[in-house]
């Protein structure tokens, strides 16, 4: 198959050129339309991975060298202009796996929205027969990895709609030694429960060159990559377990977002969750009791 495929050549590169940030109404997506024999192909064989790994699926390159440019620029415009970014307080331990790890929505009103095309038609093409939008309640988010520990433990995210939205990351820029892996559970031995988190099979230091690895570690096959600017990681929310090792140095910033059915329905019992994205109130437990529930509780 092709070494690299080019991407899609928007057909005015030179006058889509916007090296200056802001002024989001003047600016409208165009996504190229070409659809090649090549693209095709490369489509086909990314819904077969996707199907074939538990619904996972990495990809590098996923926008356009265009939509690339125009994401970070809003991006760093908006980071700097504090009043845009709604902190989310997703340090509090107590109600996310995420530690030390800063987050913020992304206005609707910014132009970010108007250039994910790359990612809505990959979703697309791996959700074959159905048509897949931008999650309407849930705004995309802004998920900035720089403190010591920040990081995330082994989750599933949460299903808010159903049928279940599917979730993506989009990789800004990654200076970081963070790992992000996912698990799947090995056929053989259905009914055993792991204990261990798994990592020992597969160290930071597997993933150091920024290339994935796979490792056995008891009943999972551990796999371990260092996300890499303009790559997205695509998981069906309800589906593998994923994290992120503590972060020791650098800097990880990420676009986390949710693509749905056009006719998928909120689950009810989770509207509340999303709305308001306040923090459950958080009874005692014993450490044991979180420890074993650590398998359950989800997040996204
Ligand atoms: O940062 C990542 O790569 C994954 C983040 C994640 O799993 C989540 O926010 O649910
Ligand atoms: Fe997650």
């Amino acid at each position: 198959m092709a070494a690299h495929s080019p991407l899609p050549l928007s057909e005015s590169s030179s006058s889509h050129r916007r090296e200056h940030p802001v002024s989001s109404e003047n600016i409208h997506s165009s996504p190229p339309t070409t659809s090649t024999t090549q693209d095709y192909w490369k489509l086909r064989t990314q819904r077969r991975q996707y199907e074939r790994d538990n619904k996972i699926l990495y990809v590098k390159s996923a926008l356009t060298p265009s939509e690339f440019a125009t994401i970070s620029s809003e991006l760093s415009f908006m980071m700097q202009t504090d009043s845009n970014m709604m902190p989310m307080q997703e340090e509090d331990a107590s109600s996310s796996f995420a530690t030390n790890r800063i987050g913020a929505r992304v206005p609707t009103n910014s132009n970010i929205y108007n250039n994910i095309g790359s990612v809505c038609r990959l979703v697309n093409g791996l959700y074959d027969n159905t048509e897949m939008i931008l999650a309407p309640n849930i705004p995309i988010e802004v998920r900035v990895y720089e403190k010591a520990g920040a990081g995330m433990g082994w989750h599933i995210d949460d299903v808010l709609y159903s049928p279940r939205q599917v979730e993506i990351v989009l990789t800004l820029d990654n200076t970081s030694d963070c790992c992000t892996m996912w698990r799947v559970p090995k056929m053989e031995n259905d009914d055993t429960v792991i204990n261990d988190d798994g990592d020992d099979a597969s160290p930071s230091s597997h993933c150091t060159d920024k290339t994935t690895t796979t490792a056995s570690a008891g009943a999972y096959t551990v796999h371990s990559i260092q996300t890499v600017p303009n790559s997205i990681l695509i998981l069906e929310s309800g589906g593998v377990e994923h994290k992120v090792t503590p972060l020791s140095y650098g800097k990880r910033t990420i676009l986390k977002m949710a693509f749905v059915s056009k006719d998928a329905v909120m689950d009810e019992s989770m509207k509340r969750h999303v709305s308001h994205h306040h923090h459950h109130h958080h009874r005692t437990r014993t450490a044991a009791a979180d420890q074993k529930k650590m398998m359950k509780k989800r997040r996204r």
